[in-house]
């Protein structure tokens, strides 16, 4: 093992134009790694706290960098975390910020991986990993917190199911991109992109679910295997608490017409997948779906379970859900990270691993979804902060 012997911490762009946090690691024999912090729009209330960078940055130099350099291993992973929460000092990263946290301790990973001469994902999930890959999702249309004057639900995103390869899969999913361009277009609803690359039309969300169906079953045709779609509702932020109702363009719904809408969504457009169906704080009405509707759906928390240990035990003891969201920067370190993962696992719900509607040409979610074994991996379907990962799945897929 090499020890830490430099952390290097600035301000770069993401794909916002935001500014987020960059970590180097360097260490005692010449390893290097390097990461960024993504960051959400449509952010979990139980999320780690990102702070202002210049703050994240100036707190992190001040507490963590000492209790690293010189003191801990980089492959020991376990220990450069427990050194950033030991400088945290607080237990949602107020103190030095989850995205200060999350880039250093991605970066420390793979200064470690770098030591070994190894891809990412071996070091992170031992050497039988890495010939199970994740199904990618693909954001193909949505509106959300993601663009404005679009769709209520924030995301539609096609599940290749079928397909025999990450690479055929990738392509399949940025081929259906294009299909749903073709399809907006035939209906004269010229339209830009939100923030996660997907088409943003001025459409209700009945006709969105047309245009994508439509999209799903051309691309099923010309690639010859299983393509289906799911969804993103992000329901929380629909949600209005006063009220207690769902706020929609064409109405508002009660919970319980909240729950019949998305279970009758499920069974009319056979849904594999969809997140975030009610508020993030509604545990029994997770549980109540997931209850109703057949395993093969994956009804997944995100803004729900926020990648954390705590509320994924409580979703487990409700039944709440069957899948869960999993994000580095909501819980701010690799091994809180891997934690959730492990007893998703054990615990019968499927990790689906996901990027941020903030991102940068960071790769480590690829490499964290395959050193898990993660069945599915949200990642976009086209835009260079996106294609970093897909293209790099297919980089994993190759053994380059
Ligand atoms: O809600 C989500 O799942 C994410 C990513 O798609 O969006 P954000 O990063 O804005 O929370
Ligand atoms: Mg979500």
């Amino acid at each position: 093992m090499t020890l830490i012997t430099e952390v290097g911490l600035r301000r770069v762009l993401d794909s916002r134009g935001n500014p987020t946090v960059e970590a180097d690691v360097h260490t005692e024999s010449g390893g290097f790694g390097r990461a960024k912090a993504p960051s959400g729009a449509s952010t979990g209330e139980h999320e780690a706290i990102e702070l202002p960078v210049s703050e994240a940055i100036a707190n992190a130099r001040e507490q963590a960098v000492p209790r690293l350099v010189g003191e801990v291993y980089a492959g020991d992973q376990r220990s450069v975390d427990a050194a950033l929460h030991a400088a945290d000092g607080t237990d949602d990263f107020s103190g030095i910020g989850a995205n200060a946290a999350v880039a250093i301790s991605m970066a420390a990973a793979k200064a470690a991986a770098d030591v070994l001469g190894a891809p990412l994902f071996q070091h992170l999930g031992g050497t039988f990993r890495g010939d199970e890959l994740p199904t990618p999702l693909g954001n193909v249309l949505g509106g959300g917190e993601h663009a404005a004057d679009a769709t209520d639900i924030q995301e539609f995103l096609v599940a290749p199911v079928g397909a025999p390869s990450v690479e055929d899969a990738v392509f399949a999913n940025a081929a259906a991109h294009a299909a749903v361009a073709d399809i907006l277009e035939e209906r004269g609803h010229a339209c830009g992109k939100g923030d996660e690359g997907a088409w943003a039309p001025s459409v209700s969300d009945a006709e969105a679910f047309e245009i994508v169906e439509g999209a799903v079953d051309a691309v099923e045709e010309e690639v010859g295997f299983e393509m289906r779609f799911g969804l993103d509702v992000a329901a929380a932020e629909l949600y209005d608490g006063d009220e207690g109702v769902y706020q929609y363009i064409d109405g508002d719904r009660s919970r319980d017409e909240q729950i019949e809408y998305v279970a009758e969504l499920i069974e009319e457009y056979d849904l594999v997948y969809v997140e975030d169906p009610l508020d993030e704080e509604d545990f029994a009405g997770f549980a109540e779906l997931t209850d109703r509707i057949s395993t093969d759906t994956l009804i997944c928390g995100d803004d729900l379970f926020v990648t954390s240990v705590d509320r994924l035990e409580e979703g487990i003891e409700q039944g709440a859900a069957n899948s869960i969201l999993i994000k580095p920067n909501q819980i701010g370190t690799l091994s809180d990270t891997v934690d959730a993962i492990e007893l998703a696992t054990e615990s019968g719900y499927d990790a689906v691993v996901s990027h941020r509607s903030g991102e940068t040409e960071d790769t480590t979610i690829a490499h964290l979804a395959t050193a898990t074994s993660a069945p599915f991996i949200k990642t976009g379907a086209v835009g260079g902060e996106r294609t970093a990962k897909l293209n790099e799945l297919i980089r994993i897929e190759h053994n380059v």
